[in-house]
């Protein structure tokens, strides 16, 4: 009783001296375990409407309330972007990835820079970073050399295919190559029989650790499946298979000293070159590649095929962007021309507003904290956030507020960025990369590619129309968010 009582005393005193207020509540039919916002959700997601319905809710309740969803406890949502600042800057130490990207993941994912939190997390960070801020990560002469074989694999006579799936497979070749220094080769006409399996096993991990993150308390449930486990073991052999083809290919450089850059050849720049020179060990260096794979695996090709989705529904913008590329003319594609292009980068960042691989982001309290707002009947009191509380921060509602974007919030107006609004001025009301001390570390890169991809496109296509019936964007959300009907368009050659 004691104890108790100390306990309310403390809360109260934190209460008064910080001015918190509670958060408003959405009123669960179920109190217990939130159940009626787990089928809410759950037919949402079959319909492909959650991330519409989570917005509703933001519109509704205000843009931070606790909710119960398959939870004993509330947990909060939040897409206020001071909370979200506070999460990812000045109360980053208070928040962990857990348990979403940890007790669950792990096993698949292992322990890596995607996975872990504190010191280990930092070692982790600090292993990738030097590889990712170099600019020649945006190595666009050896993206070209994939993209040939990508371009012949689009119908020039005009008939419909699926640019959602074969972006994929682009980005598939492109990342492989970048993290081990060798593509999978998925876009070659005979592609092999073992790439195949790999990304239907991955898809299968991912597919597996999603159902698994919805399940809440029936988590033990899966304890009986076993082809989760088989899928991620296949992923691991992968894996390890082609990190020992990096390690041998490293060691034989390193005894014939053989080094192509001498001969006036630019080397592309390999991720586990990066990681070798900290560790040899194939186990911690499939749980440093794994962690980067996953969140590298489809969220540019995703980018890039949402922004075609969006162009073919509107051809006055394709035109905008064939009219700035005619000015290039000859001029080699570089990394500095690419970051000038007015048009490109606009379509870019609005489709990355509309779009993002990931909508949600989520944390959970690593011990009792403050956010600044959400707490009263205005939200705009500082909340009390207990220990264990887990928090959804809902970056697509940010992204569709009104309250910043304006009345168009909803569509697809590129303008707005070209006519001004600069990235630096939605620092964190714009945050398709995340932000603060967790934000993507890939985030030069991924655009440096998309931007470049679309300029080739503007190159090589006068027009590009939409072939699928369904006009608008319904979401497939496996772990990252994608078009549930991909991206059905015909090109029309230049
Ligand atoms: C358009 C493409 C991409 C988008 C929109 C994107 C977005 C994100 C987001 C939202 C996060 C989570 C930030 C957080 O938890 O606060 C993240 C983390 C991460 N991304 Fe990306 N990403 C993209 C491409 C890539 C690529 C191509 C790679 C690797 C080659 C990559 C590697 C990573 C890694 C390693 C992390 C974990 C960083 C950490 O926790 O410290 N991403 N990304």
């Amino acid at each position: 009783m004691a104890y108790y009582l100390q306990i309310a005393a403390t809360l109260i005193a934190i209460y008064i001296q910080h001015g918190c207020k509670p958060a408003k509540r959405y009123p669960n039919w179920d109190p217990f375990l939130g159940l009626d916002a787990f089928v809410l959700f759950g037919i949402k997601a079959i319909q492909g409407k959650s991330s519409i319905e989570y917005r509703k809710l933001q519109l509704k309740y205000g843009p931070t309330f606790t909710m119960k969803r398959l939870t004993k406890a509330s947990f909060i949502q939040t897409s206020s972007s001071k909370n979200i600042q506070a999460v990812n800057t000045t109360k980053f130490d208070d928040w962990s990835v857990g348990p979403s990207r940890q007790d669950i993941a792990i096993p698949f994912m292992e322990n890596g820079i995607f996975t872990d939190d504190g010191e280990s997390w930092k070692r982790a960070r600090a292993l990738v970073r030097p590889t990712f801020t170099r600019a020649e990560v945006a190595d666009l002469e050896h993206f070209e050399k994939h993209l040939g074989r990508f371009l012949e694999l689009i119908p020039k006579d005009g008939s419909m295919f699926d640019l959602q799936d074969l972006s994929r497979r682009l980005f598939l070749d492109t990342s492989s190559e970048f993290i081990f220094g060798q593509s999978i080769q998925s876009l070659l006409p005979q592609t092999p029989a073992e790439t195949f399996e790999f990304m239907k096993a991955f898809d299968y991990s991912l597919l597996g650790l999603g159902l698994r993150l919805v399940s809440g308390p029936f988590l033990p449930l899966f304890f009986f499946d076993p082809t989760w486990k088989r899928a991620y073991t296949k992923v691991h052999r992968f894996m390890d298979k082609n990190i020992k083809i990096a390690l041998e290919r490293r060691r034989k450089i390193v005894e014939t000293g053989e080094d192509t850059e001498a001969q006036g050849v630019r080397k592309p720049y390999i991720l586990l070159n990066q990681m070798v020179l900290d560790t040899q060990d194939v186990f911690s260096l499939r749980a440093q590649i794994i962690n980067i794979f996953f969140p590298a695996r489809d969220t540019a090709a995703y980018a890039f095929s949402n922004a075609m989705f969006e162009l073919a529904r509107h051809p006055k913008v394709w035109d905008e962007l064939r009219a700035e590329v005619s000015q290039i003319g000859d001029s080699k594609l570089t990394f500095e021309l690419i970051k000038n292009l007015k048009v490109a980068k606009a379509i870019v960042n609005e489709t990355l507003r509309l779009h993002i691989p990931a909508t949600r982001l989520s944390r959970t309290a690593l011990r009792d904290t403050i956010l600044p707002v959400g707490g009263g009947p205005d939200q705009l009191s500082p909340l009390f956030v207990p220990k264990g509380t887990y928090i959804e921060m809902d970056i697509n509602a940010l992204h569709r507020d009104p309250k910043i974007w304006g009345g168009d919030a909803l569509e697809f107006n590129p303008l707005r960025w070209a006519k001004g609004r600069t990235l630096w001025e939605a620092r964190w009301e714009y945050l398709p990369f995340g932000g603060g001390i967790r934000m993507c570390p890939a985030q030069p890169m991924a655009l440096a590619q998309v931007t470049y991809l679309l300029v080739r496109m503007a190159q090589e296509f006068k027009a590009v129309e939409n072939r699928d019936h369904v006009s608008e964007y319904v979401e497939e959300i496996k772990m990252t968010v994608s078009s549930r009907n991909g991206v059905k368009i015909s090109l029309v050659p230049a």
